[in-house]
């Protein structure tokens, strides 16, 4: 249990209520440590994505969900709070898996949260978008095309403005759904490229289906089961030395444990709307 936590989940209890009740997270109590790299890991249909969406909230653009339990961010409940949801949300940034840019030309992918959240210069507009699309190492790619569309880059290009635009607001927390499964493995790499340098000065959650990917990026490692938070470790000793017996079954051999879990979920309950 990290003292300071950037953000964390206490008795997180998420459901989604629909023709069937779909209890997605059962009481997941866990701190993301500040400045560290999170990976939620787990079989399909475990709550992977409900974890992530809850940390600001975004299910419920989408869902009927009703929330037990609470997430803080920092001290500042998410939930039981009179505080705009924008004006929390804009601490915690989020990258969907499909890059997608807005309709508008480079520049202003990254200038629209600044734009919305605050009153800048052109000045300072330009300085924000320079430095949040060199901190996702796509300046020099882009430089002499900002006004450009965004869509005319390439996808891992187009993936790499999507985390500078989560930048731009200057959040503490970047939460990463799948943000490489979408890409080439060229442009992956270029992406877990950034997010390694990312980790120095933001606090990243990610949902990630690649155990390498984990291992490779991680510094701690989340593992979700049937909805329950079974184990949570620093990278190493969850890979080395797992300690409950899920663990060690879906290091081993995931694909395995994955097909299980996901059929005895799609058993339980259909969903009525995808959340992808
Ligand atoms: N909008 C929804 N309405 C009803 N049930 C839902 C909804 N979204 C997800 N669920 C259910 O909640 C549970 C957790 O789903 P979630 O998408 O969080 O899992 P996941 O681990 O991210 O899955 P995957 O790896 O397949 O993306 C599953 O049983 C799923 O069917």
């Amino acid at each position: 249990m990290s003292h300071h936590p950037a953000i964390r989940t206490e008795g997180l209890s998420p459901t989604y209520t629909g023709e069937r009740e779909v209890e997605a997270l059962k009481d997941v109590t866990i701190d993301f440590d500040r400045n560290r790299l999170t990976a939620i890991i787990g079989p399909s249909g475990c709550g992977k994505s409900t974890l992530l969406k809850s940390l600001n909230r975004l299910h419920e653009i989408q869902s009927n969900v009703e929330i037990e339990g609470e997430v803080y961010v920092g001290d500042e409940p998410l939930y039981s709070t009179d505080r705009p949801l924008p004006e929390i949300r804009k601490h915690i940034g989020y990258v969907p898996q499909k890059p997608t840019p807005l309709p508008l030309s480079v520049y202003e992918n990254v200038a629209y949260g600044p734009k919305i959240h605050g009153d800048h210069t052109d000045e300072e507009l330009d300085a924000i978008v320079e430095n949040c699309l060199r901190k996702v190492n796509l300046w020099e790619e882009v430089e002499d095309r900002l006004d450009a569309s965004g869509a005319q880059l390439s996808m891992g290009q187009i993936q790499r403005l999507c985390l500078a635009r989560a930048l731009a607001v200057d959040p503490d927390v970047l939460l990463c759904d799948e943000v490489t499964s979408a890409l080439d493995p060229v442009s992956a790499e270029t992406v877990e490229e950034t997010l390694a340098s990312l980790k120095e000065e933001y606090t990243i959650v990610m949902v990630t289906h690649s155990m390498e990917q984990a291992k490779r990026l991680a510094d701690e490692v989340v593992f979700l089961y049937l909805g329950e938070l079974v184990e949570a470790n620093d990278t190493r000793s969850f890979f080395e030395d797992p300690s409950d017996e899920r663990t060690r079954e879906f290091v081993s051999g995931h694909d395995t444990v994955e097909f299980d879990a996901g059929e005895r979920r799609r058993d339980e309950a259909e969903p009525t709307t995808s959340d992808d």
